[in-house]
């Protein structure tokens, strides 16, 4: 069934599909009941055709409607996931990177990855199989209540038994024993921090512990998931009892019922035995599923400190930047007030000893935290007045570890600009300083640069990272710490490289460094202190 068609009517076509296959496999098993049963007894084979053709029809028809009912069905929870994913990542980009900082990555992949695709469970392992199972249900007790009216209410104790055992007891045993989701998101955690920090860790003889602690991660996912094969080997026995005890209940109170209606009428708990099935499984999953559920509303409620105004004013042309008496922190106020201001095209160094917050104060500066007092003010408008996007447009942040993707010169480039043609490309590389780099690579801008850069020298990362910053044309570049890990000539270089980019028209320039060499080139150094005592600031941060 098409797309075109509004979920809700492709989820009632797909539950209905469900439902007719079950039927045709109740079906199956009832008519080849009846036919050996009749077939003993020798009659004329013209009596049997009947009971052969639906034989037939129900076999086929059996196949060929669950593959309909998988169809529509898969369609839909596909279409729900890709919602979901969506809505995820729009979460995630809310928060991000002030509002996630609870959260270790690993566990946060495993989160967008594992959480969203369990979601689709909800739909094709929960509530479909228990529709499917007790429309079907109802038919088969129907049916044979209208055999016989004392087996027909004997099936349907049967399922109301079933049914509740299986609500109540399988979702509270596994309630107790899954928690796989959890042990699976340390475990991710712990295996990403082990591969991002492996060098160190043999560097320093951690390597062991870090194993220990991945094997125990390892033990933890892996006993969650043998609770889990337990819970539904309960289910299953729950099933099988519940079916055994209906059969015996229905053959003890057999007496005076026609030999082949009985036949019928004794295998069709055993034909119900597959929807039960299917709602043991449901109810092994459910606590998986909420869990999955809770975690992503989790996510979906991580909040941004930075709050866009109700009333946002336009982005002014001007880009003239006043820090004026700003006091900047995460969880709390950490730096004394800070005053400077950095003209259009002016430049101006900022340090401080290490942890005082000098990288706070650049995040504050691109608007990606609030500030806890005084007020950042671009082009006579404070920032907080503006959408923070906005103030992104305009106020570019080089961060000490800005990310390198595994793939090209290219399309590291074009993160910043998508549509940036080579001429722009090798524009910006030259503002940089690494035109004459990428042009002795084998492949030029096509050039592989490796997992976090890994291709490249320091220098050369860092150089890509400020190609990339120039080519999204921010008028006011924050650049925090930008030659670390750099020689003193490399370093030199760039520094040469980046104030070239300030002066009349050009850009302005936050440069955030301890190293005296850098400073020396400043005329203008503002020192970040930290709060001595404690500072007025807003309750909450604005
Ligand atoms: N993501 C974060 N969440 C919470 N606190 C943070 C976060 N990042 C940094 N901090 C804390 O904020 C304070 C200032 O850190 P910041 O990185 O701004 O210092 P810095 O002056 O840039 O240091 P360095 O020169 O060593 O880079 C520190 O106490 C640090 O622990």
């Amino acid at each position: 069934m098409s797309r075109t068609y509004p979920r809700r009517a492709r989820l009632a076509y797909g539950v209905t599909m469900g439902v007719a296959a079950q039927l045709a496999a109740v079906g199956l098993l009832l008519a080849s009941a009846w036919l050996i049963v009749r077939a003993a007894e020798q009659p004329p084979v013209l009596y049997l055709m009947v009971a052969i053709v639906s034989v037939r029809f129900f076999g086929i028809s059996r196949s060929v409607l669950r593959y309909l009912e998988r169809l529509a069905t898969h369609d839909v929870a596909l279409a729900d996931a890709v919602e979901q994913r969506v809505t995820t990542y729009v979460a995630l980009d809310r928060a991000a990177p002030a509002g996630l900082g609870g959260l270790r990555r690993g566990d946060l992949v495993s989160r967008v990855v594992a959480d969203v695709a369990r979601m689709q469970d909800r739909l094709l392992r929960l509530r479909v199989p228990w529709w499917v199972g007790l429309v079907a249900t109802l038919v088969v007790v129907g049916v044979v209540g209208v055999l016989d009216a004392r087996s027909g209410l004997v099936i349907l104790a049967g399922v109301a038994v079933c049914a509740i055992a299986l609500r109540r007891l399988v979702p509270l045993v596994g309630a107790r024993r899954s928690g796989r989701a959890e042990a699976q998101g340390r475990l991710s955690a712990e295996v990403a921090a082990s591969a991002v920090a492996a060098r160190e860790l043999v560097a320093f003889g951690a390597a062991d512990e870090a194993r220990a602690k991945a094997r125990a991660a390892t033990q933890d996912a892996q006993s969650a998931q043998s609770g889990g094969a337990s819970v539904a080997g309960m289910g299953s026995a729950i099933v099988l009892a519940v079916a055994g005890l209906t059969v015996a209940l229905l053959a003890a109170w057999s007496a005076g019922i026609d030999p082949v209606v009985i036949g019928v009428i004794l295998l069709a708990p055993i034909a119900l035995v597959e929807p039960w099935d299917g709602w043991s499984e449901a109810e092994r999953l459910r606590p998986e599923i909420a869990a999955a559920g809770e975690r992503l509303a989790a996510l979906a409620a991580l909040s941004n400190p930075v709050v866009d105004p109700e009333r946002p004013a336009d982005l002014p042309d001007a880009y003239d930047l006043v820090v004026d008496d700003v006091v900047v922190g995460w969880e709390g106020p950490v730096t004394a007030p800070i005053s400077f201001r950095v003209g259009e095209g002016e430049v101006v160094a900022v340090t401080g000893p290490s942890g005082v917050g000098k990288s706070t104060l650049a995040y504050a500066l691109a608007r990606l935290l609030p500030t806890w007092q005084g007020d950042i003010v671009l082009g006579g408008v404070p920032t907080r007045d503006i959408l923070a996007a906005d103030v992104r447009r305009r106020v570019g942040y080089l961060g000490q570890d800005d990310a390198v993707f595994d793939t090209s010169v290219r399309e590291n480039l074009r993160i910043a600009d998508p549509d940036a043609d080579d001429d722009r490309l090798r524009a910006a590389l030259a503002s940089a300083g690494l035109l004459a780099a990428v042009d002795a690579m084998p492949q030029g801008l096509d050039t592989s640069v490796g997992e976090h850069g890994g291709r490249l020298s320091g220098g050369e990362r860092q150089r890509l990272c400020l190609a990339r910053l120039l080519l999204a044309d921010h008028r006011v570049l924050v650049l925090d710490e930008p030659t670390e890990h750099l020689d003193a000539p490399t370093a030199a270089a760039l520094m040469d490289d980046v104030l070239a980019l300030a002066g009349p028209g050009g850009r302005s320039l936050v440069v955030i460094s301890h190293s005296p060499s850098v400073l020396a080139r400043f005329a203008s150094v503002i020192e970040v202190r930290p709060a001595d005592r404690p500072v007025v600031t807003h309750a909450v941060p604005v």
